[in-house]
């Protein structure tokens, strides 16, 4: 079975492709958007991960006819009420400039002291096929630091330093990250769903 990553964010693709490889899929082939014919996509306009995921995975199984996984992320800082959250990528005004919505996070936050700095990355996954609909949620927990670190992972991570860390999620190492993210934990979520059509 072919397995189709719907993401056209190029960091979080490997990892989603990271997670599920080190799970051992067997029998099931992951591939990504760029694999595929290109297909519409609608903007990403629900105010849930929940709906904006489900959308996503919806888009891609229809155009393509494979099983497919999509995420949706972000940040949910709690001294912006729950904000950017849905937001995330585009918090700054520019989709995909890291750099400059983390810049604005920690601009927004100045005078926010550091018992008041929680945060929590949230990812939620869904999986769309010809006869099912699973959507499922991974939160992790930390606090916004007051200057970026660290140079792995990708968005928020220099600036998110996780519940019972003294290092932000920059500084993790791959697999440390994916033992204890929002993502690692959504796609365990999801495992028991995505083997269920590889057996039939
Ligand atoms: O929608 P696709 O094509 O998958 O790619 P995207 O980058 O637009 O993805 P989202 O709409 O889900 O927005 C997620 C944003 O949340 C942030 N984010 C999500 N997961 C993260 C992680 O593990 N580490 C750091 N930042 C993360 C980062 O800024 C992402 O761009
Ligand atoms: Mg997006």
């Amino acid at each position: 079975m072919r397995l189709l990553l719907a993401s056209r964010n190029r960091k979080k693709l490997a990892e989603l492709r990271r997670i599920l490889l080190a799970e051992g899929l067997a029998g099931i082939e992951v591939v990504g958007l760029d694999d595929v014919p290109e297909f519409p996509e609608a903007p990403e306009t629900d105010p849930t991960f929940e709906g904006n995921a489900l959308a996503k995975a919806r888009d891609a199984f229809r155009a393509t006819g494979l099983p497919s996984v999509a995420d949706d992320s972000g940040i949910a800082i709690d001294a912006l009420n729950g904000m950017p959250g849905v937001l995330s990528a585009r918090w700054s005004g520019r989709h995909g400039d890291d750099l400059a919505n983390t810049e604005l996070v920690l601009g927004q936050l100045r005078d926010v002291p550091d018992e008041r700095r929680g945060a929590a990355f949230v990812c939620t996954a869904a999986f769309v096929s010809g006869n099912a609909e699973v959507v499922v949620r991974g939160e992790w927990r930390g606090a916004i630091t007051r200057e970026p670190r660290g140079a792995n992972g990708f968005g928020y991570d220099p600036v998110f330093r996780p519940e019972g860390h003294d290092v932000t999620s920059a500084e993790l190492s791959p697999e440390e990250k994916d033992a204890l993210s929002h993502r690692g934990r959504a796609l365990r979520l999801l495992l028991p769903h995505l083997r269920e059509p590889a057996r039939s």
